[in-house]
């Protein structure tokens, strides 16, 4: 049941709601170590696969193995394996960024003796000592974000799926969360799966990109590769987008990130 050669392999996975097919035959590998980002508009079906990918959502056809595991059959030892950072807010702006991580700490079960010392460790890795004993409600969008990933790695996970790391995050806190991402995969040799519909996310973290349209993913390779293609000197990965979609992708700022920034600031009270 349990094979290396990668450690997410995906073939030909559906969801349909009704009879809308959001994820449409998508199959593609993650080596481990590589920072793998699904890349598409508002719609195209990002969320709906990272859920299926981290068993939150069965699928309708199709087969994905996640660090060796069936997300159906063995769905229990894929959650063991992997941390998610959602979309929504997962932590509690009422409690300290420490007290989110014993939270977390217990509901891992991580043995007892360990939870103090592991929650510091992850503190300092995401750059939060300073501000680990503040409210979460007083922390910036980009502290928050730093804290839920902190809190998707209490338990050394194998794979790390995040959904929409830095929607909503100013440019300077954006920089930050990659940095950190950055930081993550050369000190821990995590592999990193991402969604995002920021070309210039997935350009500066991502070893391998697909491209996902309307359910489809219709281009997968290295930044530099895709770029490479179109032949067009000094191509962008918004050239790519493109290419193959006939679209291009707004740059950010948008109503919807407007909207759930708000959404996530009223929710912290
Ligand atoms: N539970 C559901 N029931 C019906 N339709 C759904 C459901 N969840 C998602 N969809 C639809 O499936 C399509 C893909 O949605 P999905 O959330 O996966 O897109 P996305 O690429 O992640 O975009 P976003 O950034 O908006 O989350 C959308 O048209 C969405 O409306």
């Amino acid at each position: 049941m349990q094979h290396r050669q990668s450690m997410i392999e995906v073939v030909d996975l559906v969801k349909q709601f009704g009879d809308y097919t959001a994820v449409d035959a998508v199959s593609f590998q993650v080596a481990e170590g590589e920072v793998f980002g699904l890349l598409g508009p508002n719609g195209a079906g990002k969320s709906t696969t990272i859920k299926m990918l981290t068993t939150l959502l069965p699928p309708t056809g199709g087969q994905a193995t996640v660090v060796g595991y069936d997300i159906l059959r063995h769905a229990n030892a894929v959650r063991r394996h992997i941390g998610y950072v959602p979309q929504a807010l997962s932590a509690d702006g009422s409690l300290t960024g420490r007290e989110n991580l014993l939270v977390f700490a217990s509901l891992y079960d991580l043995p007892r003796a360990t939870r103090k010392a592991k929650a510091q460790e992850v503190l300092t890795f995401m750059g939060l000592t300073d501000v680990a004993d503040r409210l979460v409600r007083t922390y910036s969008g980009g502290m928050i974000r730093r804290l839920e990933i902190a809190q998707a790695m209490l338990h050394n996970p194998q794979v790390l799926f995040l959904d929409e790391p830095t929607v909503g995050l100013d440019p300077v806190a954006r920089k930050a969360v990659w940095e950190h991402l950055e930081q993550i995969r050369t000190q821990t040799g995590m592999t990193i799966f991402l969604t995002t519909h920021y070309m210039e996310e997935a350009d500066n973290l991502c070893d391998h990109v697909a491209i996902m349209h309307q359910g489809k993913i219709v281009a997968l390779d290295t930044p530099n590769a895709l770029k490479a293609q179109l032949k067009t000197p000094n191509a962008t990965l918004d050239d790519v987008f493109a290419h193959y979609t006939g679209n291009t992708l707004e740059s950010g700022g948008s109503y919807r990130d407007t909207a759930r920034t708000r959404r996530t600031a009223r929710r912290l009270g």
